[in-house]
């Protein structure tokens, strides 16, 4: 469970980005964050990975209180976390294997269920005849099917992704779409800041709307509710 109680963000250059936000998200739900440009969506779900630190208020995940948490714990939120970024963050010179297995090296597990692991998030996402590539070498939809594969390859409870499609054209995003939702069915949460209409009002979930720095709406199969 995630829960934002009173939340705000004031960037050090005096930007208020979030303003008294109250949140709760239940373990398996699939959640759309939208809102214009400039509305507070990254910064709403990069607090839940603490990419960015809350300037008040409290935020918690599976009891977890991310203001609380020492900077030196921060990889071990992160290992219950899987993120996912617009512009796929892939290390460039690895290949898809060596990507996705990084993971998994980094909290020393077993050579054999490295191996086991990663070729079973690589089947998921349909890409086991890429694991030697590098990531040049491969689509946008490819690259991203990458690093959704490692975002899970840890079992984590949550995944996050800043707009997923963001780079992706609307045939390739609706496969990456998918993917999420196969995921979300096993019971993990998909958090997911989007600026797709399409994607929104076809595959209907809880969408929460932000504007200005508040959420302005929260509704369970919601609509985007913009103009795209
Ligand atoms: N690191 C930062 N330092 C200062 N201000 C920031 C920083 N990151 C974001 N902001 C500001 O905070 C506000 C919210 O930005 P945020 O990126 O969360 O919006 P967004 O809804 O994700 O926008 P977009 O849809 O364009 O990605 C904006 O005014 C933005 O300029």
């Amino acid at each position: 469970m995630i829960e934002m109680k009173d939340v705000s963000k004031t960037y050090s250059n005096g930007v208020s980005a979030l303003n008294g936000v109250n949140l709760s998200i239940e373990q398996g739900e699939f959640v759309y964050v939208v809102g214009p440009s400039g509305a507070g969506k990254s910064t709403l779900v990069g607090m839940m990975y603490r990419e960015e630190k809350a300037t008040n208020g409290s935020i918690s995940i599976n009891g977890v209180y991310l203001n609380k948490l020492k900077e030196r714990k921060i990889p071990y939120l992160r290992r219950e976390i899987g993120v996912v970024y617009q512009d796929f963050k892939l290390l460039p010179r690895l290949t898809v294997y060596e990507n996705i297995a990084f993971a998994l090296e980094v909290i020393e597990e077993s050579p054999k269920n490295i191996r086991r692991r990663v070729m079973e998030v690589l089947d998921l996402v349909n890409l086991k005849h890429k694991a030697r590539h590098i990531p040049d070498e491969l689509s946008g939809g490819e690259q991203q099917r990458v690093s959704i594969a490692r975002a899970i390859v840890n079992h984590p409870k949550t995944v996050i992704a800043d707009e997923p499609t963001g780079n992706l054209d609307p045939e390739t995003s609706w496969d990456i779409m998918r993917i999420f939702e196969e995921i979300n069915a096993k019971g993990t949460t998909v958090i997911m800041a989007t600026h797709s209409k399409d994607i929104v009002n076809t595959i209907k979930k809880r969408v929460i709307a932000v504007e200005n720095g508040r959420i302005v709406r929260d509704e369970h199969r919601g609509d985007y509710g913009y103009e795209a």
